[in-house]
């Protein structure tokens, strides 16, 4: 394996501490946090070990840090250098919990792992209506009123950085709004980005990993895309600030792409070390002639709003002093249209091409499997995690 992937997971020794890094998608700290019997914590840190869904780095960290302060108090280690990215993460997680009681942290992880685990115990990917109203959304914020099913993207101090956790709840989102009574489904984001792409800290991982986690996340971004490509409802994007990545190439995939005049447009593949993804190898030429495709997808080229409706990639730019009124003014006034009507025309005009995209994206994400574990693209998010490239 090649050895900046090792740097770049040094540290991060997942079986020394397996039984603290495995935490539930749904994070419930308990209110009553002192009860937990240190039988109960020991029984929680053994169940650890039967599960087999990784939840995530960022969910990681918090049982990580309560696990480290039930058993051994507040953190007063050095800190980790800078460049020992994932020493550092745990130490930052750990010390963030100042001096939380040791029966707090205690009560806490067991919560943690009995989410997860009941979390765990679901077999199938979607789950039922009931229990997903119930379960809720961590990353997103999900609201129907007037005909429209908002889905907003909700991670605002990260730019709204599509974590796995994120992708899977965006999956479970457009599946319940495809079957809800709204007319329109509508895609935003919280804060000032619409959304910066992929969280490349989805790369922080161990090198005996890294394949199977490029497996995985080929699988992860080929149904995601899929979701989109299948989706029988008009979606709209509303992009209320600047796009990276994928939440660039799925545009194409969306009926209406409304932008701020704040917004931009950047698909800097060849910088990570990766390839064009969301059918936008396809899509991006058909669109916009192989030259301007080129530009943006081989050269990452960041259009303005204005570039990327000329490209025919936004449908309409406002400006962003205006941008959230008459955009659901207008939006509002769509969704009273006869709904049967608008999901058939949809389909009539995506469905030529729908067996094409699936076969596309399909092909795409075999590609960036194979780049997920090639040295150009740990460079490049190494880079970017030890803060010595932006985009
Ligand atoms: C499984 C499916 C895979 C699909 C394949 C998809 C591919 C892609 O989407 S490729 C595009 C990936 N995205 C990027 O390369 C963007 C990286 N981010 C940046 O370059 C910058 O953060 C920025 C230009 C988006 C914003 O810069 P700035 O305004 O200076 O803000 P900060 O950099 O300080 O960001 C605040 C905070 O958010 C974190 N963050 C932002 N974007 C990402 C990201 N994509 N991944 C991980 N983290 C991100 C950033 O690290 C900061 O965090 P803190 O330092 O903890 O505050």
């Amino acid at each position: 394996m090649a050895g900046v992937t090792g740097r770049l997971v040094r540290g991060w020794c997942l079986r020394a501490v397996r039984s603290s890094l495995q935490v539930p998608a749904q994070l419930h700290m308990s209110k009553t946090a002192m009860g937990a019997s240190q039988k109960d914590f020991e029984s929680a840190v053994n169940q650890m070990k039967l599960l087999k869904k990784d939840p995530g780095n960022e969910v990681k960290l918090k049982l990580y840090a309560h696990y480290k302060q039930a058993t051994e108090g507040p953190c007063n280690t050095p800190k980790p250098a800078v460049f020992d990215l994932i020493n550092k993460a745990k130490w930052d997680a750990w010390n963030a919990l100042g001096n939380l009681p040791k029966e707090t942290a205690r009560q806490n992880y067991v919560d943690l792992v009995s989410g997860l685990s009941s979390s765990s115990d679901s077999s199938s990917q979607v789950k039922p209506e009931a229990d997903r109203k119930q379960a809720g959304y961590e990353t997103l914020v999900m609201t129907s009123e007037d005909g429209i099913t908002k889905i907003m993207l909700n991670r605002p101090t990260k730019m709204n950085a599509l974590t796995t956790q994120m992708y899977q709840e965006i999956m479970l989102a457009l599946e319940a709004a495809s079957k809800d009574d709204s007319t329109i489904t509508v895609l935003t984001g919280n804060g000032s980005y619409f959304s910066s792409g992929n969280d490349l800290t989805n790369f922080v991982i161990s090198p005996d990993e890294l394949e199977e986690r490029a497996r995985r996340g080929a699988i992860l971004l080929r149904d995601f895309v899929g979701c989109f490509i299948d989706f029988p409802k008009p979606l709209v994007a509303v992009v209320n600030g600047p796009a990276v990545g994928i939440s660039v190439t799925i545009l194409r995939l969306f009926d209406l792409v409304y932008a701020s005049d704040r917004a931009t447009f950047h698909t800097p593949f060849s910088h990570l070390g990766q390839t064009p993804e969301a059918c936008s190898s396809y899509t991006f030429p058909s669109l916009m002639g192989p030259a301007k495709a080129a530009e943006m997808l081989i050269f990452g080229k960041k259009l303005t709003a204005a570039e990327a409706c000329a490209r025919g990639l936004v449908t309409e730019v406002f400006p962003d002093s205006t941008f959230q009124k008459e955009v659901w003014t207008r939006l509002k006034a769509y969704s009273k249209l006869p709904r049967n009507a608008l999901r058939i025309s949809k389909q009539m005009i995506r469905n030529h091409e729908k067996e094409k995209l699936h076969a596309i994206n399909a092909e795409e994400s075999r590609i960036l499997q194979e780049r997920w574990q090639s040295d150009e693209c740990m460079n490049a998010i190494m880079n970017f995690l030890s803060r010595k490239a932006k985009l």
